[in-house]
């Protein structure tokens, strides 16, 4: 219901806007094709206005028969020409207008907000990237250079009938109007139907990708004929609803098909009666015939198109809905962040990921710069949530987090994720080279520092027995590395960006004893002369840090000098240690 009110609302100034900011940039290719329409629409009106004076001339002046009969030809054969150019640059102004819009979206839905990405799925907005982009192409192309070189034809025809008779002018005019006026039904009526066709194959594309990305529960399950069957389901609602939109299209066809047999009657027996009573010649019948087919031509072209602007239309709408997605995380001022190691500090912040619950709550604590937190708690009291709000994943709803004294709201997003380096449970993988999973495809960062950092990890033998170095292809078909391994990477994407401060969320969680070992040591580099916070269920994975934060349920339940916590028997973080974590946190 909320989709429809939003889709009744896409204004006519929307297309316009589209339009300008779109092909603004590629306007002299656009001047051009109007050059080519203007050309090719002469063409088109001339060419019958000879046809008439051919057979005007068959009687008397045979002479200039087969002169009319050759420029006839050559003037078919330029508009040929004409047209191709014109199709040709068509495409490559509706191509590249596409493109500049996808690129747009995709920057987009890559900055939105966290929570808008757990409301949508990957396959969803792939399919408003890929699937409704294509769509517009239509719309850019075929929409705006046919719809409105057709609509001028359309207006020549009915200007030249009428100097050749104003009887047939009025006739094709009255005609033109009544398939037009005829048209606004139908198209209120194909609107929706094209919409639930697309957002059905929406549907589909978002359920596969999230099922092929869980592909080794399915397997390990047996869950295949499951997802075969609510995969079958959607398939069924593809075809019902891609059905439905199609038939509805043929309307537009048959209207147009009806109007041509009752307008050429009405322009033949009109013909006729003029004929008989002296004012009009046969050639002038025949170029009046021809107009009448042209005209109805064009009138198909243009339904055809404003059919597929249909589709276009119900992408527009989609698009625009995305596009106009506020992103919940706004950029502040971008008041600069001090130097150095940044301090981090909470003021009675709350916040929960959805109103009627509540995460954290009330946290008031301060970190000074250079220093080390361990952060420990049952699963689930919000370890992993805290450190989110330190880099602006979400923000909080009430009280302030403030990191180098600034709060976070009034830098950018880009100036605070620039200082904050993260480690997660979850290391993402790119089907690329190492070199690329390094550097986040930047090209800037040379191979020999690369390689310092693989040997600052300790890596060194690991990398040497890669089959092509940094060049080796991993994910998706290529190597395959260890969670221990993918890890270490994120380590060293880490090492690469030299943060100020340093987030490792259960880092080590993954590692079996002996590539823990191996990283201890560059952990340690990693975190010298920088904040960090190292969120662990493993007390060896804090024993080198400054300070211990022990959350419950969302609330700070100790936190304090990690050697002072160590010493003092009444605090639970010495308790810990003599009890070990794992019976008393987990
Ligand atoms: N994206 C999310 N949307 C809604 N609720 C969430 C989301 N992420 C976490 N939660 C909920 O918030 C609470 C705190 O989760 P959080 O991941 O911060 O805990 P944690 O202490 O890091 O747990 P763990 O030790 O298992 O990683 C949990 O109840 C969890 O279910």
């Amino acid at each position: 219901m909320a989709q429809q009110k939003m889709i009744a609302q896409v204004p006519f100034r929307y297309y316009v806007s589209l339009l300008k900011t779109y092909l603004t940039p590629q306007r002299f290719k656009v001047i051009l094709l109007v050059l080519l329409l203007f050309v090719s629409i002469g063409l088109d009106i001339l060419n019958p206005q000879l046809l008439g004076h051919f057979i005007d001339s068959v009687e008397n002046h045979m002479i200039i028969l087969i002169p009319i009969a050759l420029l006839f030809i050559g003037l078919v054969i330029a508009n040929q020409i004409v047209t191709a150019f014109a199709s040709y640059i068509s495409e490559d102004v509706s191509w590249q207008a596409t493109n500049a819009l996808r690129a747009d979206l995709a920057l987009h839905c890559l900055n939105l907000d966290m929570s808008f990405h757990k409301a949508h799925t990957p396959g969803e907005l792939i399919e408003r990237v890929n699937g409704d982009i294509a769509m517009l192409a239509n719309f850019f192309s075929r929409f705006v250079f046919y719809v409105l070189g057709r609509t001028l034809l359309l207006i020549g025809i009915i200007a030249l009938t009428f100097s050749v008779d104003w009887r047939v002018g009025l006739l094709l005019l009255a005609f033109a109007l009544l398939i037009l006026v005829l048209l606004r039904p139908l198209q209120n009526i194909s609107v929706p139907r094209f919409r639930d066709a697309r957002q059905a194959s929406a549907a589909l594309a978002s359920f596969f990708e999230e099922r092929l990305s869980s592909i080794e529960d399915i397997h390990s399950n047996g869950a295949q004929s499951y997802v075969m069957l609510a995969f079958s389901r959607l398939t069924r609602r593809i075809l019902h609803t891609a059905r439905l939109s199609n038939v509805t299209g043929r309307y537009f066809s048959s209207a147009i098909e009806i109007g041509l047999a009752l307008a050429v009657a009405a322009v033949l027996t009109l013909g006729a009666y003029l004929l008989h009573s002296g004012q009009m010649t046969l050639g002038a019948i025949y170029v009046t015939y021809y107009y009448t087919t042209l005209l109805t031509q064009s009138l198909y072209v243009i339904t055809f198109q404003i059919n597929q602007m249909q589709s276009a239309t119900a992408s527009i709408q989609r698009i625009t809905e995305l596009y106009h997605t506020p992103n919940a995380i706004i950029d502040g001022p971008d008041v600069p962040l001090p130097s150095g190691p940044l301090a981090i500090s909470f003021d009675n912040a709350s916040f929960g990921y959805t109103p009627d619950k509540q995460v954290l709550h009330d946290l008031s604590f301060e970190l000074p710069a250079g220093t080390t937190l361990g952060l420990l708690g049952r699963t689930g009291c919000g370890k992993t949530t805290l450190a989110r709000l330190l880099y602006r994943a979400y923000d909080v709803q009430q009280g302030s987090v403030r990191i180098g004294g600034i709060d976070i709201r009034q830098t950018t997003l880009e100036t605070l994720r620039h200082r904050i380096g993260v480690v997660t449970q979850d290391v993402q993988l790119f089907h690329a080279s190492i070199r690329d999973n390094l550097t986040f495809f930047d090209p800037s960062i040379s191979d020999e520092r690369l390689k310092q950092v693989i040997c600052e990890l300790n890596l060194s033998q690991w990398y040497a027995s890669l089959p092509a170095g940094l060049d080796t292809i991993i994910a998706g078909g290529g190597v395959t590395l260890s969670s221990g391994e993918a890890q270490l990477l994120a380590f060293a994407r880490v090492f690469l960006q030299n943060p100020d401060l340093v987030i490792l969320d259960e880092a080590s969680s993954r590692l079996d004893p002996v590539t823990e070992k191996l990283i201890e040591g560059a952990i340690d580099r990693l975190l010298a002369g920088r904040t960090g916070v190292v969120i662990a269920h493993h007390l060896a994975a804090v024993q080198s840090v400054n300070a211990i934060m022990i959350l419950e349920d969302g609330s700070i339940c100790e936190y304090g000098d990690r050697d002072k916590l160590a010493t003092d028997p009444t605090s639970r973080f010495s308790h810990l240690l003599q009890t070990g974590l794992a019976e008393v946190i987990d």
